[in-house]
């Protein structure tokens, strides 16, 4: 086999993973690409589908696995466990899929994987810090998808009121990828200039921001309460991340990140931007966030650790 083929492992082949798989495709990202997830026909059905997408984009060896396949993956991306029913917060996840996210993390490491891990099923903050936990992988190698497409959300909804494409605005969601997430507008900026300067310029209001906060904050639930789940968001996302670490590129995004003094905070995961490169992250950069956006930070940091700890101690009974 030739050099220099990347390979990527997805772990958990539901409507996030195979819209995750199907954007990678698009975008011709890494010549193999095994699908592992409990459900075997479906990975089998899934890699028989995606392989005929390849004479429209690039060639691909696309293949239903098993964790061993996973040992020379450069990068395994878990998408594996339940997705909120309608009325459930992410959070209400934690117990079921803490005890997936440890039957996962135990066979990928005995398969000798030594690549970078991405997280996305929920509540990812804490299944981030669990698969790092759980793999005693470096901290560099583990993050999660974290508040990236809360990110997309906001960038969306700003540019519908702004009139530039999204992603001229450079505009964090941050904190926990869940209910107690938040805008740091007071550091976004927009060509140059101050979002809140361009914010008030386009005739937008402290309110009507709070207003776009709160909606970014609620648009996983609108979704899924018309169409069950939510995926091409979160997977394109997903793509964009993997792309970074394939290509080496010290992007920086927004991600669940470790973070260690960054915020005050420590021994957490958490949704910040960080420099996204081949070997995981490269470090983590620390917003200049105004006193209101510290206290949601710190805010959010306690709901994470408190369903951390009941979650793990779960976990041991
Ligand atoms: N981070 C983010 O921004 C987002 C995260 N999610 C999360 O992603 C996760 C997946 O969501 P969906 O794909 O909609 O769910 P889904 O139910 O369609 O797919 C889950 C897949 O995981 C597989 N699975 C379950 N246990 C497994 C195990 N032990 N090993 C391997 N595979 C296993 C199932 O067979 C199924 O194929 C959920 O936790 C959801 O909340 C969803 C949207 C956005
Ligand atoms: C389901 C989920 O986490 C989201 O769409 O944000």
């Amino acid at each position: 086999m030739a050099q220099n083929r990347q390979k990527v492992a997805l772990i958990g082949d539901g409507a996030v993973g195979s819209s995750y798989a199907f954007a990678m495709m698009q975008q011709g990202l890494a010549e193999d690409f095994v699908i592992v997830d409990v459900i075997k026909e479906r990975t089998e059905g899934d890699a028989l589908d995606l392989e005929d997408a390849q004479v429209f984009t690039a060639p691909k060896n696309i293949y239903s696995g098993d964790y061993k396949d996973c040992a020379d993956a450069d990068l395994a991306v878990i998408t594996a466990g339940a997705p909120q029913k309608p009325g459930e917060s992410r959070l209400d996840l934690v117990n079921k899929n803490l005890k997936i996210m440890q039957s996962i993390i135990k066979p990928l490491v005995a398969s000798g994987f030594k690549g970078v891990l991405l997280v996305a099923a929920n509540p990812v903050d804490i299944l981030t810090y669990a698969a790092q936990k759980f793999s005693g992988f470096p901290k560099s190698r583990v993050f999660g998808s974290g508040t990236s497409l809360d990110t997309t959300r906001l960038q969306v909804a700003l540019s519908k009121k702004l009139k530039v494409s999204p992603q001229s605005i450079d505009a964090y969601i941050m904190g926990e990828h869940g209910d107690s997430e938040f805008a740091a507008y007071s550091a976004a900026r927009v060509g140059g200039e101050s979002f809140l300067a361009a914010a008030k310029r386009a005739g937008l209001s402290t309110d009507d921001l709070t207003k776009i906060e709160d909606d970014v904050r609620k648009k996983a639930y609108e979704i899924i309460n018309r169409k069950g789940a939510t995926f091409y968001g979160v997977a394109t996302a997903l793509m964009r991340i993997s792309k970074a670490v394939l290509h080496d590129e010290n992007a920086i995004l927004p991600v669940g990140a470790p973070v260690d003094g960054e915020y005050g905070l420590h021994d957490l995961y958490i949704g910040s931007p960080a420099v996204i490169n081949g070997a995981g992250i490269d470090r983590v950069i620390e917003v200049p966030l105004n006193d209101d956006e510290k206290s949601k930070m710190q805010a959010s940091a306690k709901t994470l650790k408190e369903t951390l700890e009941n979650g793990m101690a779960n976990l041991q009974k």
